[in-house]
């Protein structure tokens, strides 16, 4: 039995992590989730997003189901639940899947999920402030393999996204992952990143597994969120080397939240890529949400006039098909076999 931690969060985080669970459920019976609060509210009562003994159990688990939690600018030391899980749990890749469901492609995107502008360290003056944009060896490194790995899985190349040009963490970042893709024996394409955008609106679909700094991977990996249809559909693991957490890379959404209107998909899928880190049938679900979105109603973020409960109960459809075709056979056959016959006797 694995045990996977659910923080299910704020806003829509809430009704699309419980949609995930119940797909997860469809799938497997092999993992119990325990639920674990956070987010603002906790920080209201404890000061801290999340309770030190609640993380220290959460550090215990085999992954994380991660809803979405929003960040108030103006809320002294009040700090992102989800920049502390990824520091807590060391988490230090970040794979964003942007799929084009309906054409079987993806978009890559690998981001350095632990340092870079997210490195923490600021200095605060009257006049002045200073925030740190930290690249280390290590963490280039480690960021640097993953994409590689990836790359080799694929059996693509890597595209590296940067601003060497002008940014001396960059010059580093990029011998780095040179030298590394070198001695791996994978080719490299080289991108400026203000440049790349262009590339990345009018070609998205062969940039091979693209490899980025922390802040421009958030920023890159919306970006490239358009080409999904809806940010949605986006899912993500934020991997360590002990633990991962799956995640949408989508908001809270205040606008929809209480509605049942969200898009589920973006939480189903990160479900997906937690069944597959845990080597259980991840694939099940892309294959079921694939044969869904091409023949289902959708949620209103894609034109439609789903439901949140319909989308999942399509997917759950589409799972058991995949599950068990036989007795879905046999359902068929019992539907003709009721409706049929009789009319055969009616006069
Ligand atoms: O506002 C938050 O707490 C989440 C921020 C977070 C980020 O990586 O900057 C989010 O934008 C994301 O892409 O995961
Ligand atoms: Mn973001």
């Amino acid at each position: 039995m694995y045990r996977v931690a659910v923080i299910k969060g704020d806003g829509i985080g809430i009704e699309v992590t419980e949609a995930a669970i119940e797909v997860i459920n469809a799938v497997t019976d092999r993992i119990e989730f325990i639920e674990f609060e956070g987010g603002f509210e906790v920080f209201k009562r404890y000061g801290a997003p999340i309770r030190e003994e609640d993380l220290e159990e959460i550090k215990k688990m085999d992954a994380v189901l991660f809803g979405a939690t929003s960040t108030p600018f103006d809320v002294p030391n009040y700090k992102s639940l989800i920049i502390t899980l990824r520091k807590e749990l060391n988490l230090y890749a970040n794979l964003r899947i942007i799929p084009d469901l309906w054409n079987e492609r993806e978009i890559y995107i690998v981001r350095e999920n632990s340092e870079g502008l997210y490195s923490g360290l600021y200095d605060v003056e009257k006049e002045k402030v200073v925030d740190y944009r930290i690249i280390t060896r290590k963490g280039a490194e480690r960021i640097a393999r993953f994409a590689i790995n990836l790359a080799k899985e694929k059996r693509e190349k890597v595209t590296f996204v940067h601003k060497a040009n002008v940014l001396m963490g960059d010059k580093f970042f990029r011998k780095v992952v040179l030298s590394l893709a070198e001695r791996e024996g994978v080719e490299v394409r080289e991108k400026i990143v203000d440049s790349f955008t262009i590339e990345l609106v009018r070609n998205p679909w062969n940039q091979e597994i693209i490899l980025t700094e922390n802040l421009f991977g958030d920023i890159l990996s919306d970006l490239a969120a358009i080409h999904a249809r809806s940010i949605g559909i986006v899912p993500s693991g934020n991997y360590g080397d002990d633990i991962a957490l799956f995640e949408p890379i989508h908001g809270t959404a205040p606008d929809i939240a209480g509605k049942g209107i969200a898009n589920p998909i973006g939480s189903i899928l990160s479900g997906a890529m937690l069944l597959d880190y845990l080597n259980l049938n991840g694939q099940i679900i892309w294959e079921a949400v694939k044969s869904y979105v091409r023949k289902g109603n959708l949620t209103p973020d894609l034109g439609g006039t789903a439901m949140t409960k319909d989308v999942v109960e399509g997917i759950i459809e589409e799972i058991e098909y995949r599950i068990d075709p036989l007795e879905w056979d046999e359902v068929w056959v019992d539907e003709i076999r009721i409706n049929f016959i009789p009319t055969l006797f009616i006069k």
